[in-house]
This record gives structure tokens, C-alpha cells and sequence, in this order.
């Protein structure tokens, strides 16, 4: 959160005091307003703490009660609560308790809207007890939630909670997205989440997480052109599958042919299974060092035990994804020595087992697992899940993908997404962009086939063409 403070401290020394706070609760106001539908006559309750995220729902609740809302602030800090807003909501014919006046919660519980201004982005821990009493309230109510900035109780910066929180039908959030916001868990508990504008432009170098919109995807797609053939396109080889396993070869073939390479070359035991859905792929049975040239490896999907396999793509000098069993066999030590990219796509319990730490913390803290990983790997890591996460071991934003769908979590799913990543990475694209760009397909992909149904993961891949031209307008 330093940097939309330094920006709010920057902003606020050229506009006159109170300026922010009075076009965050206009903002806020207006958002409220259109929730409630009717506001004249609507009961409003204001949770109100002792900061400025506090003031800003005092200012919101005093335009509400001039449109004649019946607007109550029951403030958790008695006498540390915001002064200009406490008097602006008075003035207005608003209305002040306290937090352990028995007459609260029936308030809380007959309310129209509840407006969350415990804490924003000053807060420090989780919910303290009062605040946690409360939120229980709030949830039996059936008033709607509207958080201000961010839901209380989730930290702003990581996207955890680690107690109790509000759980908002609408976060009105001020100046730029915060990763609480965009990041899972907290992410959940901020419902529909508008930004409003208020002059605050934090420099984008300096920004914590980015999220790839379509525009910024068809920039980076790679483009066939007319001294285009197969091999200046780029070859992906795929080592994956075995006797067991050998649908994870196919699915992941399915992903490559859809990605951008011009050709795809299959290594392993799966061939004939591929080559009989796939006739277009290249295969082998040699292994990866003896296979020819690529342009990129992808290993790991169904491969069982096959640790030489591994050995041998991680000492070829071409760009390398290693997925499912390809993470587990891989040795950390030959990952970090490669000078050439590794891309790594774990789910939260392979990148849990690669911490060495338990699957939940790394579900609980998303966007410390995927940094510390690509950090310890020397790699980008892709963080599959609720959100999907890369990073760089370089440093820079970390990437959230917004196109992902609950459909998605299907067996197989991971296989074609690691095919299609592979491929945009043997079609030249940076590892940090390939990963990216290959989630957002993906998760397009995966809304297309799915359509609010359950679907298979060979239908997500026959969906990623479509996802293309969708991206590409
Ligand atoms: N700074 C600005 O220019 C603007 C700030 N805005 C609002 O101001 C907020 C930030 O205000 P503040 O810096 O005053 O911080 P907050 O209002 O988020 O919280 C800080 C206050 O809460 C207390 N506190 C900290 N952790 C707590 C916890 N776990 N439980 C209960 N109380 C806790 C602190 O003692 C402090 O008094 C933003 O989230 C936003 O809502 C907006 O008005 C827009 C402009
Ligand atoms: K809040």
C-alpha cells in the first residue's frame, strides 16, 4: 500500500484538504444510492472505526440522509471517530451509537444497507473483537453489505485473512485496485468491486499486481506472417504421458497445436494414442535429447516416474515448462543453473509439496507462495487456482488472471494449459507473457465451452481457437 499513499501524499499537497475524501464519498454515496434503489425512507447503517476509511463513510451517509435515508453511525472507537464527518452526518439529521448499545444488532438486522468503514487500507491485524461480533451481525442480516475501499478484516496488501471479515456484496474501492481485492481469499469476501476515480494514479512501474485485459493479450499473440513457416513459427516438444497416463499427452498436444508454434513434436510412450487423435503431430519415441530440434520443452503431464526425461529437457538451452510430474522429479538445483527460462505451473498442493509447507498455507497467502517459489527456482512460476497467479523471479507486478472460471477445475485441464503455454513460449514469447497470456486463453476457453455447464478438458482446448478470435476483436 506505499505506493497509493505516496500518490494520495503527492495528490493531497496540490488540492485543498478533504478534497480525496469528499470525491471517495461522493463516489461511495452515488454506488450506495444506486444499490438501495429507493433512498428516501431506506435504513442505513454506518460501521464506522477510527480512520479516514471511516470518514469517508460518515461524508457517504450524510448525502444519504439528505435524500432522506434514516442514516445511524454506530462507531467501534467512540471519540476517535472522524470529527468533519461525524458533524457533516449530524448536520444532516443522521444519527450516532455506539457499538455495545443494546440496541445494535436489531439495528444492524432490520437495516436496508450496511456500510463497512471499520478499517481500510490503515488497517493493521484482523477484526478486533467488537468488529468480530458485529461482522457475525451483518451476516445474519439480510441488509446489503457495501464495503468501503476494501472489506474490513482482509489485508489489503497479500489478499489474506487470517480471522474474521466483512463479507461485502460491493466493495467501492478508491483510486486503484488493491491485490486484497483481486487476490483469493480475500478476493471473495469484496463481492462486485467498483473503482472510483479520485485524481490517484499510482506510476505503473511501481505497482504491486497487473491484470492482462483483451487488448493487452492481442498485442502479444503471436502472429503468423508472410515469410511465416512451420519451423520459423516455432516447434514445441511435449514430454509427457505414459502407459498409465497416456490422455495427459493428448490433452497436452491439444493445447500445443492451439497455441501459436508451427509444428508440435510428441516424446514418450503415448504416441500412438496421440498420433491417432493428433495425426499432425511429429513423434518419437527416442528421448527428449535425441528427438531434434525445438524451440521450447514442455514436461511433466502424466509422466509418471520418468526422471531421465526430465534430466534431459532441463540441460536443453530452449525455454522449458515444467508441469505435474515434471515439478515433483525436477531438481531444484538443475532448474536454478538453467540459463535459458523455466516456467513452472504448479496447483496450490504441488507448489505446497515444492515449499515444503502445507497446501492450505499456501491457499491462505497465494501471492507470497508464488513469489517465494519463482525466487527459490530462479523461474516464472504460474500458480494455478481460484485466482491464477505469475510471477518472475526478476521481480516486477505479479500477473492475476481475471478470465478464470470455477469450470475449470476439471481433471486434465492443467495438460492442455500447460500444451498452450509451451507453445506461446516456442513461438518466442517471454516466459512471464506466455504464462499469462496462455491463462487468459484458457480461461476464456474455458467459459466458452463451459456456458454454465460442467465440460471436459478436450472441449476447453477445442474452445481456444475461439478464444483468439474473441481476444483479437
Ligand atoms: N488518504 C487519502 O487521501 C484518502 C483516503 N481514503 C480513505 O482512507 C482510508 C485510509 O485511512 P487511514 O489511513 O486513516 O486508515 P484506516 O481508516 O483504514 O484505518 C486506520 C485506523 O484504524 C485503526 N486500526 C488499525 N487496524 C485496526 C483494526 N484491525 N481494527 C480496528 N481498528 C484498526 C488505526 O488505529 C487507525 O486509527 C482508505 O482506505 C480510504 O477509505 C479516501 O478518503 C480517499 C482519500
Ligand atoms: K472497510
Amino acid at each position: 500500500m506505499e505506493t497509493v499513499r505516496a500518490a494520495e501524499r503527492a495528490l493531497m499537497a496540490r488540492l485543498p484538504e478533504g478534497a480525496l475524501m469528499q470525491r471517495a464519498a461522493a463516489g461511495l454515496a452515488a454506488a450506495c444510492a444506486e444499490l438501495l434503489g429507493r433512498v428516501y425512507g431506506s435504513r442505513v447503517v454506518l460501521l464506522v472505526g477510527s480512520g479516514d476509511n471511516g470518514g469517508d463513510a460518515l461524508y457517504a451517509g450524510a448525502r444519504l440522509a439528505r435524500r432522506g435515508a434514516g442514516v445511524t453511525a454506530v462507531l467501534l472507537t467512540p471519540g476517535r471517530a472522524h470529527a468533519g464527518g461525524l458533524a457533516a452526518l449530524r448536520r444532516a439529521g443522521g444519527t450516532v451509537a455506539t457499538a455495545d448499545s443494546a440496541a445494535v444488532d436489531e439495528l444492524v438486522l432490520r437495516a436496508d444497507l450496511v456500510v463497512d468503514g471499520i478499517v481500510g487500507i490503515g488497517g493493521k491485524g484482523g477484526l478486533r473483537p467488537d468488529a468480530e461480533r458485529l461482522a457475525g451481525v451483518v451476516a445474519r442480516s439480510r441488509a446489503a453489505v457495501v464495503a468501503v475501499d476494501l472489506p474490513s478484516g482482509v489485508d489489503a496488501d497479500t489478499g489474506e485473512v487470517r480471522g474474521a471479515a466483512l463479507r461485502a456484496d460491493l466493495t467501492v474501492t478508491f483510486g486503484a485496485y488493491k491485490p486484497g481485492l483481486l487476490v483469493d481469499p480475500a478476493r471473495e469476501y469484496a463481492g462486485v468491486v467498483r473503482l472510483v476515480g479520485i485524481g490517484l494514479e499510482p506510476p505503473p512501474a511501481e505497482a504491486v499486481l497487473e491484470a492482462l485485459q483483451h487488448a493487452d493479450v492481442a498485442r502479444l499473440l503471436p502472429l503468423p506472417t508472410g515469410e511465416s513457416d512451420k519451423y520459423r513459427r516455432g516447434v514445441v516438444g511435449i514430454a509427457a504421458g505414459s502407459a498409465r497416463y497416456p490422455g495427459a499427452a493428448v490433452l497436452a498436444v491439444s493445447g500445443a497445436l492451439r497455441g501459436g508454434a508451427g509444428a508440435v513434436r510428441y516424446v514418450g510412450p503415448a504416441g500412438d494414442a496421440v498420433i491417432a487423435r493428433f495425426p499432425e503431430t511429429l513423434v518419437s519415441d527416442a528421448g527428449p535429447a535425441k528427438a531434434g530440434r525445438v524451440q521450447a520443452w514442455v514436461v511433466g503431464p502424466g509422466a509418471g516416474d520418468d526422471a531421465a526425461a526430465v534430466a534431459e529437457v532441463l540441460e536443453a538451452d530452449v525455454p522449458v515448462l515444467l508441469d505435474a510430474d515434471g515439478l515433483r522429479l525436477a531438481d531444484r538445483e538443475a532448474v536454478r543453473r538453467r540459463t535459458s527460462p523455466t516456467l513452472m505451473t504448479p496447483h496450490a498442493g504441488e507448489a505446497a509439496a515444492l515449499l515444503g509447507v502445507r497446501r492450505e498455507e499456501v491457499e491462505a497467502a497465494r501471492l507470497a507462495a508464488v513469489r517465494e517459489l519463482a525466487a527459490v527456482y530462479r523461474a516464472t512460476v504460474l500458480l494455478k487456482g481460484s485466482t491464477t497467479l505469475v510471477a518472475d523471479f526478476a521481480g516486477g507486478p505479479v500477473r492475476v488472471n481475471a478470465t478464470g472460471t470455477p469450470w475449470l477445475a476439471t481433471a486434465g485441464s492443467g495438460d492442455v494449459l500447460s500444451g498452450l503455454a509451451g507453445s506461446l513460449l516456442a513461438a518466442g514469447l517471454r516466459a512471464p507473457d506466455a504464462g499469462s497470456v496462455a491463462a487468459y486463453l484458457h480461461g476464456l476457453a474455458g467459459r466458452f465451452a463451459a456456458q454454465g455447464a460442467p465440460t471436459g478438458a478436450h472441449d476447453v482446448a477445442s474452445h481456444i481457437p475461439r478464444a483468439w478470435r474473441d481476444v483479437r476483436g
